[in-house]
């Protein structure tokens, strides 16, 4: 489904990440874990198609990734820095904004259940500045999560978001995963990583230190944190 073969990347002088292959099948979640600034989100740009690699090259189902391409655009779904919202719009018009342009069906009561599930409904007529940081998290996660997608990529979903909400989170990643969408994450949150992901790969200074099912790579009573 996703692959990334030789991929590296350098900023200027800076290699930041790789090269390393990555292989993402159909249906399968990976999270990467690894402290501030091990290549975790450089990793998602690229996996993205935001960014060029300077070395290899990132496929999609066969296409080059690239997130212009329409193909692709329809298809892969992605919730990453900076947050992607429109000031001028509220909660619920960017939920209308996504269902009308993924042709969600049935688009109000799916729009009203996702206010619910995220816990906006009372703030569905709030504009983004409106919203605490918590909240915005929970729309773009929403968002999202309501169109129809086959790849999933996220950068760090938990930030900002309270216990509770990291829980829920869980499960409707578990969710997604569990109806066959393919899953890429980057998070600091062993838990999350526990929940949802089939293989878990630690990343440390842009390199793949340590790669495994989470309960091999994240034992629950190790002492250090990986990430
Ligand atoms: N646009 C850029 N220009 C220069 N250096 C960059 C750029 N983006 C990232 N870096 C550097 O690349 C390295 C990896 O950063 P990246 O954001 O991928 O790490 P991360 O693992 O996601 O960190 P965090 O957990 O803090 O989000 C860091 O040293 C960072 O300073």
């Amino acid at each position: 489904m996703l692959i990334l073969a030789g991929v590296s990347r350098a900023y200027g002088e800076q290699q930041v990440l790789g090269p390393l292959d990555l292989d993402v099948s159909v249906g399968e979640c990976v999270a990467l874990l690894g402290r501030n600034g091990s290549g975790k989100s450089t990793l998602l740009r690229l996996a993205a198609g935001r960014e060029e690699p300077s070395t290899g090259r990132v496929a999609f189902d066969g296409l080059p990734m690239s997130e212009d391409d329409p193909r692709i655009r329809s298809r892969v779904a992605v919730v990453g820095d900076p947050p992607a919202c429109y000031p001028d719009l509220t909660v619920r018009q960017h939920l209308e904004l996504v269902a009308v342009g993924h042709r969600v069906p049935e688009p109000q009561a799916r729009i009203d259940l996702a206010l619910q599930t995220h816990r906006l409904t009372g703030r569905a007529a709030a504009l983004p500045a409106e919203l605490s940081s918590g909240q915005l998290q929970e729309m773009l996660l929403a968002a999202a999560l309501l169109r129809p997608m086959d790849l999933l990529l996220l950068d760090e979903p938990e930030q900002r978001l309270d216990p509770a909400a990291r829980e829920r989170l869980a499960a409707r990643l578990a969710e997604r995963r569990a109806a066959g969408t393919t899953l890429l994450l980057a998070t600091h949150h062993r838990a999350l990583a526990r929940a949802v992901a089939d293989r878990v790969l630690v990343l440390d200074r842009g390199v793949v230190t340590a790669e495994g099912p989470p309960g091999h790579v994240l034992p629950e009573e190790a002492d250090g944190d990986p990430a």
